[in-house]
Parts: C-alpha cells; structure tokens; sequence
C-alpha cells in the first residue's frame, strides 16, 4: 500500500490530472481541481514524480463544478467536467505557457489568449466503438465495468442499465474497456439524438467506426437511421466543402471557422504576389479558403483518400497536390524559398525533424502553425526561433471543452 498524505492541488497538468506537491516531489492525481485539499494514496512512485488515488476531498475548490455527465470518471472523454469551464480554460491557457516556458524555454508573446467554445453539445465527429454481443470484440476491448471511483463523488454510471447488446460505446478510461453510451452532453446535437434513439449501426466490418454531423450533414461510416452515408459536403462560412467520416476533419465546427476567419486574417497580411503551402493538409479545409488569396497553392498529405477530396475542396485554383509525408516533401526539392506563406497543421508528433529544419533553414516569411500538442508545438517552436523566426502571436482555441486537449495557433515571422 503506498503512503497517505493530504496535500493542496496547485493546477492541471497537460493530461489533465490535478498537480500537487508532496515530500518536494510532483505528484499527480486525477479528478482534482486546483484549490482542492485532497486526501490521496501514492499509486506509483517515480525518481522525480509520483501518481496517486484520490481517497477524499478534505476540501472541495469553489473551482469545482457538477458533473453533467452520468458516465463522468467511466467513460474515458471529458475527463474535466469536474472544473467549472472558466477554469477550465484558464488552466488550458497556463498549460501552452508552460509548455513554451519549460520545453521551448520561450517568453510568450504580448498577443496571447485562448478562445472557449459553447462548453456542451460541440463536438462533430465522434468515433464510436462497438460492443455488439454477437461480434468478436477488438483485443482487449470488454464490455464496460465501473472503475471503482468514489461513490459519493462519481454517479453510478448509466453503463449498468443498459442491456449488455447491440449497444455503442466509448472507450474506457485507461482501461480498454468499451462503455455502453446512448447519451452524450458533448456531442452534436444530431449524433446525440441519433445515439438517443439508437439509431446508429457500426458498418460489418469495423469494431470502432466515425460518425459526423454539423447542421443539415450527417455521416457515418456505419448507417444512421438506416441510411448509409459516408461521403458528404459540409457547409463552413457560407462555403461547401467535400468530406468523409472516415477521413479526418476537425471535431469543433465552430471553434473551425473561428479558426479559419484568424488564418484568412494572417493570410491578409502576408506577400500574395507568392505561393502558399498547407502542410498536413487533411480534406484541404484551410487551403479551400486561404488559397484563392495566392497565385499557387500546394498540398501535403499522406493519406490519399484525403488528398482526393482536397483536390475537390480547392477546385478552380491553381493547386498542386503532394500525396507524400511532410518529411520525403522537405527532402525533395519542392521545398524551397519561394513561398510567401505557409500553413502547418501536424498530428500529436508535431513538424518531422526534416521538415522543421527545411523550415527554419528557409521557411517563408509567414508560418501558421496550428497544434494539438502543446509540447511538440514548444518544441519546433524553440527549432523556429533558432532559425530566425520571431513567434508573433499564440492563441488557444478550445476545440474541446471537457476534456484536456488543447489545439492552438502559432505565428511566426521572420525579420
Ligand atoms: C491534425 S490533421 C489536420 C488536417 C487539416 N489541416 C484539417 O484541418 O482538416 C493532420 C493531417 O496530417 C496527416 N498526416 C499525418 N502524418 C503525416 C505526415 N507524416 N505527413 C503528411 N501528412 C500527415 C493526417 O492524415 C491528417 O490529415
């Protein structure tokens, strides 16, 4: 049994576990809010930090909010529902700072915020897990079981009163469990009733599948309502573009175009007598609206299912598309000096090390680096900085409230 202390949460951590500090060590412990006395127990002891159990509160932070989930503490999303959403967001702001201080050791610049969303019923594109009882379950994935949390703390979750077929899920919390979902406070208003009425079959083959909805779309890469629609056109700031669900595309529609109206805003500022690049472009949802402002735009994407829709999505401007990995794209020759401006939106990893080196080497004069890790961002930041970039601006965007995921937007300017 580890040892028992009581101890005051300082703040959240990037994983979203409340941070505390016991014996001079970092101790972490999930389910706590900056401001709580929390009572707890070491569950695993490192060199330089430690996680433990939350036992009890010996006192709750007024930070504290209810809750609205019955699911809160199973379900392995939205694991901040117990901070109130100003909190949330203004401990998302001092994780990005802390991440440019400590990794990048960078001052942030004058222009920096961070953008909430409507806190509920934001997300879009949702993947959904199945725990159909007559189909073969992925490995380690079961049907799920409360996690043994607190009782008082955390309502019985609505997973023990579903019949144990046919039923959707999430993903547990750190568990590989599969929990039974048919209501979801986050999700899009037409995915949550859809899951309301049941009306969501996973395609036959795939044991998780992705379901979108925005407006008059939905998709699906199973069917809803008996209609089987994956591919489909979303309508942002007045304009269509091209998607599939299978295929990635943001989870925040309005978060989005908030998003795209600040890139079209740097893009107004930069030489549009050059070309542009969208890096990791995806569907090429930033280049459908940034790119009519060049002369030239080129796409990178891997995925080539993904770069058949971009060239849909940037159909009558002069594009060319690289179905090629960020990193082969900086090592041929296509990268070069040439552009005015330059749009980056990598997975987790962040830039390749070939490809933020070509940056920095000769990177154009704008770069618009959009992140969902504040650490990688810090990290190619710090790589960008050394090359001559100055960071002009940082801004959080909350894309989804609830949960510890942080995206933001980086823009550096050279000379
Ligand atoms: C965060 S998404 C951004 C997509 C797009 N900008 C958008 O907003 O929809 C990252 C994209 O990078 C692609 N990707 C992942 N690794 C890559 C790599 N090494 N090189 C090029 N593209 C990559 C993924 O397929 C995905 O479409």
């Amino acid at each position: 049994m580890g040892e028992i202390f009581t101890s005051l949460v300082e703040h959240i951590s990037s994983g979203g576990a409340g941070v505390l500090n016991f014996q001079g060590k970092r101790v972490f412990m999930d389910f706590t809010a900056p401001g709580d006395l929390a009572v707890g127990r070491i569950i695993e002891d490192k060199r330089s930090w430690a996680r433990a159990e939350l036992l009890e509160l010996s006192e709750a932070s007024p930070l504290r909010a209810s809750p609205a989930c019955p699911l809160y503490g199973t379900c392995g999303g939205c694991s901040l529902q117990h901070l109130n959403y100003k909190t949330q967001v203004a401990e998302k702001a001092l994780i990005l700072q802390d991440a440019f201080k400590h990794i990048g050791g960078i001052t942030l610049p004058p222009a920096f915020d961070f953008i909430p969303s409507p806190p509920w019923n934001y997300r879009n594109r949702m993947q959904l897990h199945c725990i159909l009882q007559n189909r073969p379950q992925a490995k380690n994935h079961r049907a799920g079981t409360h996690s043994g949390l607190l009782a008082t703390q955390f309502p019985a979750p609505l997973a023990t009163q579903f019949p144990a077929q046919n039923r959707l899920g999430f993903m547990g919390r750190k568990s590989g469990d599969i929990i039974p979902v048919d209501r979801c406070p986050v999700a899009d208003p037409g995915i949550a009733s859809a899951l309301q009425e049941g009306a969501i079959l996973p395609p036959p083959a795939k044991d998780r599948f992705t379901v979108f909805s925005f407006e008059t779309t939905l998709l699906s890469e199973g069917t809803i309502r008996g209609k089987a629609q994956s591919r489909g056109t979303v309508t942002l700031l007045g304009k269509e573009l091209r998607m599939d669900a299978g295929v990635f595309f943001q989870s925040n529609c309005g978060m989005l175009e908030r998003l795209i109206g600040d890139l079209a805003q740097i893009a107004g500022t930069t030489d549009r007598t050059l070309p542009m690049a969208d890096l990791y472009c995806g569907v090429g949802t930033f280049a459908a609206f940034l790119g009519e402002q060049f002369p030239r735009i080129d796409l990178v994407e891997e995925n080539p299912e993904a770069i058949v829709l971009a060239r849909e999505n940037i159909r009558g401007q002069d594009g060319r598309l690289f179905a090629q990995t960020g990193d082969l794209w900086a090592k041929g020759c296509t990268m070069d000096s040439s552009y005015g401006f330059m749009v980056a939106d990598p997975p987790r990893q962040g830039l390749s090390p070939a490809l933020r080196r070509a940056l920095a080497e000769k990177g154009p004069p704008v770069l618009a680096y959009v992140s969902c890790d504040p650490g990688t961002l810090a990290r190619d930041c710090g790589e960008l900085l050394a090359g001559g970039y100055r960071l002009e601006m940082l801004r959080g965007y909350d894309f989804y409230p609830q949960t510890a995921h942080i995206e933001s937007l980086a823009v550096f300017r050279k000379g």
